[in-house]
């Protein structure tokens, strides 16, 4: 453990993201505690890693010492308080809701000590629009994993006009130091880098399925075998969360106003429908037959 004065870690939110992140810091030696609201889903990020770990050192990818070392590095609790108390950094994966993320920021101010870092892993929302929901603007950041964040090594760490120099270099040193490449934004912009690439090639495959130009499996064909992506979108939309498109449009459309921004109507439908991608067994393609992914 590298970076001085992190030592224990609190994630808030263990869903698709958060009980990997978590994984992360664990196996890096951190002590982390992860909390969500929902017991169910924190069972399963439990389960998770009681088989992931395990699995590991079977494949012979971990050792036992590390793998015994980060179980007993992780624990899980609904309680935020008994989660945050003693966290020296936050990094929070809740739902992509400018109004939860608010409210929770205020709560994590009010119970972690003066020094503690509050990090969101939000795709999309800027960490100036949770600053104001604490009083420590200077210790507020984005630190944005990807999915699947046990495998995926990118982490963009996006230096807000609130946060300090000493805050942001921190978050980029802790991401390093737990085996991934930090990229630093000196400046916010929507989408970061990733997700404004991403974000322009989803829209274009959105415009041109819902055009009734092509088939999704085409589409995806064409990104895959043409330019050299390991899956096309609208499986990368399986994957990530139906669900969470339909919230990034909505947020954005919300904020600017613009039509352009709001959700497709095969976003929309799909959202209706809870064919939300592989959590919900089905997005564009089918997940209930094991292996189809
Ligand atoms: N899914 C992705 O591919 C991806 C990639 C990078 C970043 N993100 C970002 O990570 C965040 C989480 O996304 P996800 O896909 O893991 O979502 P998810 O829906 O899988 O998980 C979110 C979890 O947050 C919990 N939650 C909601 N309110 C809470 C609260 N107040 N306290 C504690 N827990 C609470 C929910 O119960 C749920 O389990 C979002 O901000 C998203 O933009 C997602």
């Amino acid at each position: 453990m590298a970076v001085p004065g992190v030592k224990n870690i609190c994630v808030v939110g263990a869903g698709n993201m958060g009980h990997q992140i978590a994984l992360c810091f664990a196996i890096a030696g951190y002590r982390v505690k992860c909390t969500d609201i929902n017991e169910e889903v924190l069972k399963k990020a439990e389960n998770f890693a009681d088989t992931y770990l395990p699995e590991r050192v079977a494949k012979g990818k971990m050792s036992e010492e590390v793998a015994r070392q980060a179980r007993s590095n992780i624990s899980f609790t609904t309680d935020l308080k008994e989660a945050a108390a003693d966290a020296d950094v936050v990094v929070e994966a809740i739902l992509e809701k400018l109004d939860l993320k608010w409210k929770l920021f205020a709560q994590l101010d009010e119970i972690c000590p003066p020094h503690t870092i509050l990090a969101t892993n939000s795709s999309f929302i800027v960490s100036s629009k949770l600053a104001p929901a604490t009083k420590r603007p200077d210790k507020v950041c984005n630190m944005h994993f990807f999915n699947p964040a046990l495998i995926m090594k990118l982490v963009e760490v996006v230096k807000g006009p609130h946060t300090a120099e000493e805050t942001a270099q921190k978050i980029f040193d802790l991401a390093r130091d737990i085996g991934k490449v930090p990229v630093l934004l000196k400046k916010e912009i929507y989408g970061f880098l990733v997700n404004r690439i991403v974000s322009a090639i989803n829209r274009e495959a959105l415009y041109i399925y819902d055009m009734g130009v092509a088939s999704y499996e085409d589409i995806d064909k064409a990104v895959v075998y043409a330019l050299g992506h390991p899956m096309g979108p609208f499986r990368l939309m399986d994957l990530t969360g139906i669900d969470l498109a339909y919230y990034i449009g909505m947020e954005r459309y919300q904020e600017t106003g613009d039509p352009a921004h709001k959700p497709s109507p095969i976003i929309v439908e799909k959202f209706i429908k809870k064919e939300w991608g592989q959590k919900t067994g089905r997005g564009f393609y089918d997940y209930s037959q094991q292996g189809n992914k």
